[in-house]
């Protein structure tokens, strides 16, 4: 037990890696610097006995694991600021989303921490909405936790549509404060995190009314409970909703108001504003209310989406180098399932998903970074192609990154059900982000909306933004012969997006002409507007992929890789999609053996690479949690050694023999 052998077949595969591991990691970092500081920063955290788990969480009852997160927590925010203090190295914004969604975080509050929302929420709508005086006065106090703060829309009946929200802000000049009241059992607040028992202050989105007219949503600060005592203040009601798929330990809550005054100056005044007579001042766009769910679906592509989805991969890539199952040929040897070609087709694909979330996530939040500071110039141009492409990387990310991990957690057979495989937290995680900060199917829509409105302006000659620029030309180029390279699967991604999209303008435009309600032909045409919506992002993943490529300034041994990976992320979809292909992209059956086939070699190709692949990753083993994943293989002593953390094994004979089972074996049926 316990050996610190290296598992020989890993040892093997390591071997006849054809190109530096290191350097992809320093790719995958960002750069060498990056991958010293976030090496340094986890061996300060992970070294710490006191944050390592004891007893698995598995076998705390449902208030000792959110006792332990808590305890956990603490520790954890008083050693980031030790961190910044002594070391000054990386700023703390690094460092909290390295802990609250990256891998860090996850090594150490697997659950979810429950001071998430006061960092990803909280902050950035103090930060995105309120006035200079409100940010200078709140967002040093979330900062420092003095308070803990959360943020608090959704409600028992409205997820999605926000401008259906109940919960009423009501101003009264008299004493110059806002009344909130939950007016219905829909209106309560239910699912914001650290809501149940952590938070003393939450952003509460209601209904504002003033001068007896309600303006629509509005971001307001909200103390729920005493600074010193903690217990909830006169007319706040609120507590915890429940056990959950996964995420236990994030302490999800709800919340009630009846008659709950705060200060006028607590709505968050940026944009929109009431003045002490109580007149409303209107926001340049409504629209800049959403702002904090743009922000977090950007930072979910690849905190969450690519982050948990390498963990995954790294885990069942090293367990199907060192598994051996069955023969390929009678009589020449047990083989190692990854050799299976079965296998193949069920992780390479999502290695090479993963490395084309990356790239998006960074175009994303480099998008993201300027439109913002164009918004506080007071320019909205760009606000809707940031909107859609949040919206459709969020939802396609998450439900690949999803798909995946659950690819992974079959691709390792039984082991893999167990919770000491990490599938099951890691999967809980994401399946969650598929719903939260926007329902994907919803998000999808979001983004049609978009396509839909650039395809008609395509067709009138306007103007057309980065993104969907290429309406405007595809359609206009004539299709030619099938040929397989990367620049031909560039080209049939995007006609197949353009097809689909004018699929339907065109259905949505007929059914208006025979008298159709434009509302009722949006929603006839749903379906194929979500799927034209994915289709869009996938065009753009592999566009952007096949930039990433063609363009890094690598080792060629590395960037062999990277083609080839990216070729797989082509012909992988395009294979899951023929439909599409034979309608918009002039794929004619013929064709279609010589893709199964490049695809099929190119599992061949990258198979030698693939533990050094996610080696790349280098994700240390306190981060991933695995007694499958673990650097040196040694799988069948960690089972056995998490087997034997089961309570159930303390005792050779457990108290419920003599109490239930002997009794009844006795009892003669
Ligand atoms: C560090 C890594 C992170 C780690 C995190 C780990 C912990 C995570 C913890 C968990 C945390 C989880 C926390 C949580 O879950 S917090 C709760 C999150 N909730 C949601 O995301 C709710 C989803 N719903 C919505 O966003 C809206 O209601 C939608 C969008 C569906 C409709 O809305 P509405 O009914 O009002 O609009 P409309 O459809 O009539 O369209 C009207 C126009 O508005 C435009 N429009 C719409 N939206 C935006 C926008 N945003 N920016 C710019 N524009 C926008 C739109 O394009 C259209 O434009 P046009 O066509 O008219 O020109
Ligand atoms: C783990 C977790 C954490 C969360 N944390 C927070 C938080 O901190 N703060 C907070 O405020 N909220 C939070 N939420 C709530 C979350 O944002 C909502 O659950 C989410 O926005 C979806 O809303 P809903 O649950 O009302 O689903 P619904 O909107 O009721 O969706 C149900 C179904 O209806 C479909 N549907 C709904 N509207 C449409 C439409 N217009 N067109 C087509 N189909 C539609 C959806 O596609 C879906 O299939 C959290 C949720 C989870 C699961």
């Amino acid at each position: 037990m316990g050996s610190i052998t290296i598992n020989k077949d890993l040892l093997r595969e390591r071997q006849s890696c054809t190109f530096n591991v290191l350097e992809l990691t320093h790719l995958w970092d960002g750069g060498p610097e990056k991958t010293k500081e976030r090496k340094e920063l986890e061996k300060f955290f992970l070294d710490d006995p006191e944050l390592q788990e004891k007893i698995p969480s598995e076998y705390l009852s449902h208030k000792e694991k959110y006792q332990e997160a808590l305890r956990r927590s603490c520790l954890l925010f008083k050693k980031i600021k030790e961190w910044s203090d002594t070391t000054g190295c990386g700023s703390q914004m690094d460092t909290f989303q390295n802990i609250l969604g990256g891998m860090l975080g996850s090594a150490i509050l697997p659950d979810g921490v429950p001071f998430a929302l006061n960092y990803v929420m909280f902050l950035p709508t103090v930060m995105g909405q309120g006035t200079m005086q409100q940010q200078a006065y709140w967002v040093s106090r979330a900062w420092n936790c003095e308070i803990m703060c959360t943020y608090a829309q959704t409600e028992l009946g409205h997820g999605t549509f926000i401008r259906g929200l109940e919960t009423t802000a009501t101003y009264d000049p008299s004493t110059e404060e806002f009344v909130f009241n939950s007016p219905t059992l829909t209106s309560y607040k239910w699912w914001p995190g650290g809501l149940g028992h952590t938070c003393n202050y939450a952003v509460v989105v209601a209904q504002l009314y003033t001068k007896g007219q309600c303006h629509g949503i509005h971001p307001f600060i909200v103390q729920l409970r005493d600074e010193e005592t903690h217990m909830p203040l006169p007319g706040i009601k609120i507590g915890e909703i429940g056990s959950k798929l996964g995420m236990n330990t994030i302490n999800n809550g709800y919340l009630g108001f009846e008659n709950v005054r705060i200060p006028r100056e607590n709505m968050l005044m940026k944009n929109s504003k009431v003045l002490p007579d109580g007149t409303y001042v209107n926001s340049p766009s409504d629209k800049l209310t959403y702002g904090t769910m743009i922000f977090v679906r950007v930072a979910l592509v690849r905190g969450i989406a690519a982050a948990y989805l390498s963990k995954a991969l790294t885990i069942a890539t090293r367990y199907s180098a060192l598994r051996k199952q069955g023969e390929i040929k009678p009589g020449a040897g047990e083989t190692q399932i990854l050799e299976y070609r079965t296998q193949q087709h069920k992780l390479f694909p999502p290695m090479a998903m993963c490395f084309a979330m990356r790239c998006s996530a960074d175009w994303l939040w480099d998008i993201y970074n300027s439109v913002t500071a164009e918004l506080d110039r007071g320019d909205l141009e760009r606000l809707p192609e940031l909107h859609a492409m949040a919206c459709c990387l969020k939802a396609v990310c998450t439900k690949d990154s999803a798909k995946a991990i659950e690819v992974c957690r079959l691709a390792t057979g039984g082991h893999g059900y167990m919770n000491s495989s990490n599938f099951p937290s890691t999967y809980g995680m994401v399946t969650a982000a598929e719903t939260y900060e926007g329902e994907n199917t919803v998000l999808l829509l979001q983004t049609a909306r978009f396509l839909v409105k650039a395809w008609q302006q395509a067709r009138s000659g306007g103007n057309l933004t980065e993104t969907v620029e290429y309406l405007k030309t595809m359609p206009l180029q004539p299709l030619s012969l099938w040929v397989n390279s990367l620049q031909h699967l560039g080209i049939a991604f995007k006609r197949v997006a353009a097809g689909n999209i004018e699929t339907c303008a065109t259905s949505i435009e007929r059914r208006i002409l025979v008298g159709v309600a434009p509302e009722d032909a949006w929603n006839e045409v749903s379906i194929q507007l979500a799927k034209a919506a994915e289709t869009h992002c996938r065009a753009f993943m592999m566009q952007i992929f096949i930039n990433f490529a063609t363009s890094a300034q690598v080792s060629p041994e590395l960037k062999k890789v990277l083609i080839e990976l990216c070729e797989l992320y082509g012909t992988y979809f395009l294979l899951d999609n023929l439909g599409d292909f034979f309608m918009y992209a002039g794929l004619r059956s013929s064709d279609v053996p010589s893709i199964q086939e490049w695809m099929e070699t190119l599992l061949h190709k990258i198979r030698p690479n693939a533990v050094g692949i996610v080696d790349g990753f280098d994700i240390s083993d306190a981060v991933l949690r695995s007694a499958l994943g673990a650097y040196d293989g040694n799988v069948y002593e960690r089972l056995f050694a998490e087997a034997n953390k089961s309570p159930l094994n303390a005792e050779p004979v457990d108290e419920s023999f003599h109490k239930y089972l002997k009794p009844f074996l006795k009892s003669n049926l």
